[in-house]
């Protein structure tokens, strides 16, 4: 394809209306500001809302209380030395995001916090016995704390259980309090569906660990899954739910990919925006768009849905950008699994940016921990080694601060670096779609249209685009 610049001294609208009128064939791209998204608006049911009580039977009591408002103690469980210690984050940063993921939770409060040091997280108590003691007495003290999060993956269930009984309030890891947050913000269909199979592993394991715990010191009586026959049959039927779901969200990855050739068909460069959760994606492309309808929130996992907005660049060109779900560490890959297809699926772009937050003091955990699972993904070639990356929020950094070359610097509160950006973006787009762009200084209504005329017979596929005078 070519991008064909004209001199930029003639009245749009009226060569506009010319080219429409010669060329029909070249398709005419309007500056308009309309949205392609791939949003459902309607909302169908995740596993907990099934019309049915066998289903309802199975989500386990751990998953509901997740939901429910709670006063939470946090608890953030580090290794101090060894080959498991997290050597690119501090547990300072690591309890700082714990926080973070709570206030999302707009009606849970936090009442306070611990860091404690172990050296393994595999011991059945997870804590040693002088760790316990401390834990127990703070939360038997504070008639405050409804509930306890451990910072850490996820609990085994028999440390689970073992604390629950121990501090006798609902305890939470990593996988419930996300998994709530998701269920909070998933407003898609397709949302939606992907939580309630995010969830399937761990009811399922749910199931198992109760039958092998049953008549321990853990589990007494409570009838809930003994027998062979119980488990098989409570095991069937989330079988069963698990391919519904899957069923219905092939049919909606269908749809989408439907409209994936859509737009492809309709030619314009696909630009995806990733980056770790809460670094300013969906601000940044507000920016780019100027779409007043996108809302950013101060919250992680604000973003579950794939959107697409539209995006003028400087040469005109007309570009989608995909916002998509942030990344976040020490998560299961169960849980992330659904989301991860549906973002592999959607950053199937032709060139990515990866949006950092520069004035977090965990920056350099979660630039690593974006371009880790991006790598993970089957991504098409050279499209890795093509990133744009934006180092954002730079309002919130003193300016003598160091920062690696190759970040493009933005604000999007003080709208800064964005025409530097979107340079970079033309060129990417550029180079990934192997156009060219020539400028021609003409007579539009003369030489300029015949070049066209004879370009197009030469085999090149032009488009037209209005807002500068330029054909591209
Ligand atoms: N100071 C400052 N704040 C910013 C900037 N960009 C975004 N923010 C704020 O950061 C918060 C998160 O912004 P979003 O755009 O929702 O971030 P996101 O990456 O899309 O978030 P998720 O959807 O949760 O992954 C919002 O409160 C924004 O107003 C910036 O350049 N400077």
């Amino acid at each position: 394809m070519l991008i064909l610049e004209l001199a930029e001294s003639y009245e749009n609208d009226v060569n506009l209306k010319l080219l429409k009128n010669v060329i029909p064939s070249l398709g005419v791209l309007y500056n308009d500001k309309r949205q392609y998204s791939t949003t459902e608006s309607d909302v169908t049911t995740p596993l907990e809302l099934f019309n049915d009580e066998e289903v309802q039977d199975l989500v386990p009591r751990s998953l509901r209380q997740a939901c429910m408002p709670h006063q939470v103690f946090i608890v953030h469980p580090y290794i101090k030395w060894g080959p498991k210690k997290k050597q690119d984050t501090s547990p300072d940063l690591q309890l700082e995001e714990a926080v973070s993921l709570i206030k999302t939770l707009h009606d849970w409060k936090i009442v306070g916090t611990k860091k404690i040091s172990l050296l393994s997280l595999d011991k059945l108590s997870l804590f040693n016995k002088g760790q316990l003691e401390t834990v127990e007495n703070l939360v038997s003290k504070n008639q405050l704390i409804t509930s306890v999060f451990i910072n850490i993956k996820s609990l085994k269930i028999n440390q689970h259980l073992f604390l629950e009984n121990l501090l006798g309030v609902p305890v939470f890891d990593r996988y419930s309090i996300v998994m709530n947050i998701f269920k909070r913000h998933a407003v898609t269909k397709e949302a939606k569906l992907q939580v309630s199979l995010a969830e399937i592993p761990f009811i399922r394991s749910r199931i198992r660990g109760i039958n092998e715990l049953e008549g321990t010191n853990f589990i007494k009586n409570t009838g809930i899954g003994s027998g062979e026959t119980i488990i098989s049959k409570r095991l069937t039927a989330l079988s069963f739910y698990e391919q519904q779901i899957k069923k219905s969200i092939e049919k909606l990855r269908k749809n989408r990919e439907l409209l994936r050739k859509k737009r492809r068909n309709m030619e314009f460069p696909v630009v995806a925006v990733v980056g770790y959760t809460n670094a300013g994606k969906t601000s940044l492309i507000k920016c780019l768009t100027e779409e007043e309808k996108m809302s950013p929130e101060d919250k992680l996992f604000a973003t579950l849905d794939v959107t697409v907005h539209a995006g003028i660049l400087p040469c005109s060109l007309k570009v989608l950008y995909v916002d998509t779900i942030g990344f976040i560490s020490d998560l299961p890959t169960n849980l992330l699994e659904p989301f991860i297809a549906t973002l592999e699926d959607a950053i199937q772009a032709d060139l990515i940016i990866h949006v950092q937050d520069i004035s977090h003091p965990d920056h350099v955990m979660q630039k690593s921990h974006v371009l880790k699972t991006l790598e993970s993904f089957n991504l098409r070639g050279g499209l890795i080694q093509n990133i744009i990356s934006v180092g954002n929020k730079c309002d919130k950094v003193p300016t003598n601060s160091s920062v690696d070359n190759d970040l493009v610097l933005t604000s999007c509160t003080k709208q800064t670096g964005l025409k530097e950006l979107e340079e970079k973006i033309e060129k990417g787009v550029i180079n990934a779609l192997q156009l060219q762009k020539i400028r021609i200084r003409a007579d539009l209504a003369g030489l300029a249209l015949d070049r066209v005329w004879w370009m197009e017979e030469c085999g090149h596929r032009l488009m037209v685009s209005p807002s500068n005078l330029g054909l591209c």
